[in-house]
């Protein structure tokens, strides 16, 4: 379970982000979280793994009470969860087979290698991120994380920037991750992707959970807030 009980976020700039948040997610699902820009999507996956304390109210990960870990349990805790952020992740100056073993110490070239293949790049393990395109990029990022043998996955906008060709290939891997039974938040814009692999969706709006439904419920309501999110997406995919 993920579970965010009436979870509060004010930064010191005064600004009021979360007000009182609560959700429970499976973290045998794909929870994607939808909301305007700057509604605090990223904030949750910070709240999520302890990147960021709540002010108030509880945040509970795999039966772990993030907000009140000390540092130390949190490491272990972003082994078992990790957080893929929206920027760069990878060390450019490192082959992808290296990137991919800095995940953790003693990561076996066996477990290396498994990761690599699951993204589809073994064949790439030796060249260097500058050599690959962004899609290889994000999927080389994916890679470290699922090295970890993870429990569950937090990812920032994960084919935000990518052509077709490479958000079509991040799909596939994660695709296959849902197929492995692997859960993750998602947060993201490409409602495509929402759509054809989303368990469920979550709404921030207002500093709160603003729905918790299906993909379909969420592309089908008629609420006013929930439109604004989805009517441009819609409509492009009606123009085909
Ligand atoms: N460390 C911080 N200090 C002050 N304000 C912050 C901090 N981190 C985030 N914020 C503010 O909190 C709000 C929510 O940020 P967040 O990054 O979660 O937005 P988001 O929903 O992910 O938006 P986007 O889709 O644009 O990425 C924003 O107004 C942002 O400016």
């Amino acid at each position: 379970m993920l579970r965010f009980s009436d979870v509060g976020v004010t930064f010191e700039s005064g600004r009021r982000v979360l007000t009182g948040l609560s959700a429970e997610l499976s973290t045998r699902e794909l929870t994607f979280v939808a909301g305007a820009s700057g509604a605090g999507k990223s904030v949750l996956c910070r709240l999520a793994v302890g990147l960021l304390k709540p002010e108030s109210g509880q945040v509970e990960l795999l039966g772990e009470r993030v907000d009140a870990m000390p540092e130390r349990a949190l490491r272990t805790l972003r082994q078992r969860a990790p957080y893929l952020v929206q920027g760069p992740a990878l060390l450019d100056w490192r082959t992808l087979r290296e990137n991919v073993a800095l995940a953790a110490p003693g990561l076996s070239p066996e477990a290396v290698h498994e990761a690599l293949a699951q993204v589809g790049l073994e064949a790439a393990a030796d060249r260097l991120p500058t050599e690959l395109g962004p899609g290889a990029k994000k999927r080389a990022a994916i890679a470290r994380a699922l090295a970890l043998r993870p429990e569950y996955l937090l990812l920032d906008e994960p084919t935000t920037g990518l052509d077709r060709r490479a958000a079509a290939q991040v799909e596939e891997v994660l695709a296959s991750v849902k197929a492995r039974g692997l859960g993750a938040l998602v947060v993201s814009h490409d409602y495509r992707l929402l759509r054809t692999l989303a368990d469920r969706v979550l709404v921030v709006g207002g500093g709160r959970c603003a729905f918790l439904g299906t993909p379909e419920a969420f592309l089908a309501s008629s609420e006013p807030e929930l439109r604004a999110l989805t009517a441009p997406f819609l409509e492009s995919a009606s123009d085909g």
